[in-house]
């Protein structure tokens, strides 16, 4: 018997599109928008084409939602500012970025209610959780019980991104069914890159993913596996990180973009 044919990927006009906000810098004097590669690269292993998002008014974000057929929100060294949930800053030094807050915040819940894939990586894992009205540890290495979950300040970047902790993956939940064969006895390894961490959790929110400490580092939305082409996912560590070697990652960044790809099929007539 002949082998059967390698999946043939779509020509770029079916491929999805994934929306990846930008966070916002000062270089030298001038305020720029910026996406970190690793995640641009990480939605090409998706499959899918990556549109880097400057900003939006909250009367344009249903054009852009218009456009998609999932989102990414990064990680970033900035923090989501407490004031969306209630407290003020507890160190002044660490960065904010309240113009990617002003419109991701609001972007959010309208992604939910199109029933679009979303993943959400690190900074954007606590911004899910505090756009839907949850809270974070400001600083949870000083919370009593929890584990310091930063990187070494000093060392070099493959040090900061390389396996840091295993992570407990919930019994039944979304995760455990995307890393088949991957998760070794309910654990997975992974990488550590946070001084914040989910201290209320969202109603709406089911935890898939612990740290030995308890810290929840993935979640999805509950009863959301059919209305989200099944991929609604936060995990506070990086997948992005060198995606291509690590077989977690590669699996979460391929279901992810099936999920994508079966939302632009749905809504998507074959001539857009
Ligand atoms: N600032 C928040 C979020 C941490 C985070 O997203 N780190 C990523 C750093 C840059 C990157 O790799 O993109 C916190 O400290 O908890």
């Amino acid at each position: 018997m002949s082998p059967s044919p390698a999946p043939q990927a779509p020509p770029a006009s079916r491929q999805p599109i994934v929306l990846v906000p930008a966070c916002n810098r000062m270089i030298g004097a001038h305020p720029f928008h910026v996406a970190g590669q690793k995640y641009v690269d990480a939605v090409r292993l998706a499959g899918a084409l990556p549109l880097v998002v400057p900003s939006a008014t909250p009367e344009q974000l249903d054009a852009l939602l218009d456009l998609a057929d999932g989102v990414l929100l990064t990680g970033s060294p900035s923090n989501v500012h407490p004031s969306h949930f209630g407290e003020t800053v507890h160190d002044p030094s660490l960065p904010l970025d309240p113009v990617r807050d002003d419109w991701t915040l609001p972007l959010i819940p309208k992604v939910l209610a199109r029933h679009m894939p979303l993943f959400a990586i690190c900074r954007g894992f606590q911004e899910v959780n505090v756009a839907l009205g949850g809270s974070l540890h400001q600083a949870v290495q000083e919370v009593p019980g929890q584990h310091d979950h930063r990187a070494p300040a000093d060392a070099s970047v493959d040090v900061q991104y390389g396996p840091s902790h295993r992570v407990r993956v919930t019994a039944g939940g979304l995760l455990e069914r995307l890393l088949v064969d991957l998760a070794e006895g309910g654990d997975i390894t992974v990488n550590s890159v946070h001084g914040q961490g989910v201290k209320r959790l969202a109603d709406g929110l089911r935890v898939e993913a612990r740290a030995p400490d308890g810290l929840i580092e993935a979640y999805t939305l509950e009863d959301s596996a059919d209305a989200h082409a099944g991929f609604v996912l936060g995990v506070q560590w990086h997948p992005e990180w060198r995606a291509a070697d690590n077989p977690v990652s590669i699996q979460l960044l391929q279901a992810f973009g099936a999920a994508c790809q079966d939302y632009r099929d749905l809504h998507r007539p074959p001539n857009r």
